[in-house]
Parts: structure tokens; sequence; C-alpha cells
């Protein structure tokens, strides 16, 4: 077999390789009030959502001048990874793409193809497998790159896998509720229950996430095993843990995941629970469901029940999982080359894998 690196010396092999280009896929949000309306129309077209639901979370956004802080988290995030990327002599571009708002995947994918991009790695900011937070984003990318203009090659759009388990992603939660933790009266931080939030999802996309069904419960129910122990051997205090959910949608007749923070937070204030930590191990970054369901209203549940809470810090652009993206990155590269690839990952349910097969996370019932 020809060598084409030896047919081209000036032609250096890159770790990176096959991929030229990196794009952080994501959800959008709305900048400015006027966007709020058809951002949600955006998100719910289709999808059989009440429209006093669509209000209720309306006011959310407006209550932040109607701006939401997922674009300005994805803003900080690319700085993070380009620097990332920059200072280990990593030579991709990184593009942004959303579902629901400006920057749309289509018009990225567009601009990707005039850019001469012949191949992509891309980063959804979802770290876990189901219907909405991984088979949609591939959709997605399908129909982005189906919509690239004639004339343009459309790039090939890989997927970096599930990465819940990559140690740094626990790392930046375990340091998040480390300072949480810091942040607890003295007198009650011994005996500080850990509430791991994830967003709810109807239960049959529930049931049908991942190849086998129930990843979704199953991958966070790992993760929160993995923080916890790691917390406590970081404190030399063992601490119970549970999973509980917010931003519960759709219409009331179809069952989501529960119990919802609220509900499990006033449970715990009658049982006497001493202090929570709530910790939004669900989102990468401070989303609204982080700043309007934990931070303004389960911390207000909370308040009004006397339970002291704090909520732990999101991965966000936490410097261990920008080093987890640039490791993923290579690690995908690596194994896109057919070379042997170590695959780094936490608690009992292994590393997720690279292509989704059919059947993965296909229910998607709202
Ligand atoms: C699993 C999951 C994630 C995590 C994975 C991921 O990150 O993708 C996620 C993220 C997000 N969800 C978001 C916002 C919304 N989600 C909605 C509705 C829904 N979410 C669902 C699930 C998820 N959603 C589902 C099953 C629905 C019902 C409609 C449907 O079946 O598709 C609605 C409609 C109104 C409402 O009903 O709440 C809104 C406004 C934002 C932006 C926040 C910001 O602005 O910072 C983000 C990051
Ligand atoms: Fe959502």
């Amino acid at each position: 077999m020809p060598n084409p690196q030896q047919a081209r010396p000036d032609l250096v092999p890159s770790p990176t390789d096959p991929y030229d280009a990196l794009l952080l896929v994501s959800f959008g949000g709305p900048e400015q009030p006027e966007d709020v309306v058809p951002f949600l129309e955006n998100v719910t077209r289709g999808r059989g959502i009440p429209r006093e639901r669509l209000e209720v979370v309306g006011e959310h956004y407006f209550l932040f001048g109607g701006r939401s802080p997922i674009n300005d988290q994805n803003r900080v995030l690319i700085a993070a990874v380009e620097k990332e990327l920059a200072d280990h002599g990593l030579d991709v571009p990184v593009y942004w793409g959303n579902r629901n708002w400006a920057p749309y995947l289509a018009d990225t994918v567009a601009q990707m193809a005039a850019d001469g991009v012949r191949r992509a790695l891309c980063l959804v900011t979802s770290a876990y497998s189901s219907w909405s937070s991984c088979r949609q984003y591939l959709d997605n990318l399908a129909a982005a790159t189906a919509a690239v203009p004639d004339g343009l090659a459309a790039p090939r759009l890989d997927k970096i896998r599930a990465y819940y388990n990559h140690p740094g992603f626990v790392a930046a939660n375990v340091d998040g509720v480390l300072a949480a933790l810091a942040d607890l009266p003295d007198d009650v931080r011994d005996e500080a229950r850990l509430v791991f939030v994830t967003h709810s999802i109807p239960i049959s996309m529930s049931d049908d996430s991942g190849p086998e069904g129930g990843a979704y419960v199953a991958q966070h129910l790992d993760v929160a095993a993995v923080v916890a122990a790691r917390v406590a051997a970081a404190t030399g205090v063992e601490r119970p843990h549970e999973l509980v959910y917010c931003s519960r949608s759709g219409a009331p007749h179809v069952p989501w995941l529960e119990p919802d923070v609220n509900d499990r937070l006033e449970e715990l204030a009658a049982e006497g629970t001493a202090a929570v930590v709530l910790i939004p191990v669900g989102f990468v970054s401070d989303h609204m469901e982080v700043v309007y369901d934990l931070d303004t209203e389960a911390l207000a549940t909370a308040e009004r029940l006397g339970l002291p809470a704090r909520r732990a810090a999101s991965a966000g652009t936490h410097p261990a999982f920008v080093t987890a993206v640039r490791e993923l990155v290579l690690e995908r590269a690596a194994a896109e080359r057919g070379e042997a690839v170590a695959r780094p990952a936490l608690g009992v349910r292994g590393p997720s894998h690279d292509c989704c097969p059919l059947g993965c996370c296909v229910g998607s019932d709202a």
C-alpha cells in the first residue's frame, strides 16, 4: 500500500487526523426578549407540548431578560477548547451550531463545507444517551448535512461518544460538590445529602434509551455513585446520594421520570434532613434549567423548608472537562485511524460506543 505520508514528506501526520475540524453541537437559546417565543416554537414544533407549559417556560426566560445563559456558556467553552487545542499544538478549527437557535446547525455545516472541511468530529453539549440528548442531535446533524447547498461537498460528521463517565467530566463534578459542601454551614456539612439532578424525560423515552434500553437513568446512577464515592474519599465522610429530576414538560397524562426535585426536597425536610447539595450532573453547563429550575425554584423551596442547600457548579469550563474534550477528540481520531486506544471511563458501565447502532435511543414520544 502506498503511504501518502511518504509520498508527501511535507505533510506531517497530525494526532487529529482524519478530522479537520471540531463542531460544538448544542441546544441553542434566546438572546433577547423577542427571541423567546420563536425559540420555544422551534423547540416544541410537533412535540405536543401544551400551551400552558410554554407560557410558564417563557416566563422563566423573561425573568432573565429574555436571554438564556446557554449560548454564552458555549462561547466560553469554545474559547477554552480552542486554547486547550492550541496549547497542545493541535491545529483544528472549532465550529458551533445549534438545534433551536442561531447559529443554526444547517448554516454552520454549510459554512464548513464552503471552508473545505471534509470530516469533522462533533461534541454535543449533552453527556448522556436518550432520544433528546443523543439521537435527536444525530438526526439534526444528518439534516444539516443534507441541506448543504448544491455544488458544495458536505462534510462527514462523527459524534463523540457519550462522555458522562469520562474521568474529566467526573472530576469537574466532584470539584463542584466539594466547593458546595465547603460553603455549607459547619454544623450541617457532614450530614448533607448529595442530591443529583437531571432533566426529566418521558418514561417511554427513558426506557428506549441506549442500545439495550434504560441507559439514561442507568448512566446517571452510575456517575452519581462514582462522584459520591470520590467525594467521600476526599472528605472522609460517607454521605447518602440519590437521583432526582427537574424541568418536567409534556402533557400531564404522559408519565415522566420522577421524583421532581422540589417534591423530594419536601420529603427530605419532613424526614429531618440536615442539608442538601444539589448537583446538576445532567447538565454540562449552567443552562436555564440550572439557573431557573435549581437556583431560582429549588433553592427557594429549600429556603421555605428551612433546609440548608447549595447548588454545585456544573462542569462548564472546568479545566478537567476542557482537557477531557481534547482527550476525547484524540481518542476518537486514533480510533478512526484504526489504532488501539484507551477509552477512559469510570463507574461500572464502561465507555460508550463511538457509533450508535440502529435502534439506539429511538423512542421519542413526549
Ligand atoms: C434530555 C433533555 C435535555 C438534556 C440534553 C440536551 O442538552 O440536549 C434537554 C436540554 C435542554 N432543554 C432546553 C429547553 C427546553 N426543553 C424543552 C422541552 C423538552 N426537553 C426535553 C428533554 C431534554 N432537554 C424534552 C423531552 C422536552 C419535551 C419536548 C420534546 O420532546 O422535545 C423546552 C420546551 C418547553 C418545556 O416544555 O420546557 C425547552 C424551552 C434547553 C435550553 C436551556 C437554556 O435555554 O439554557 C436545554 C439545554
Ligand atoms: Fe429540554
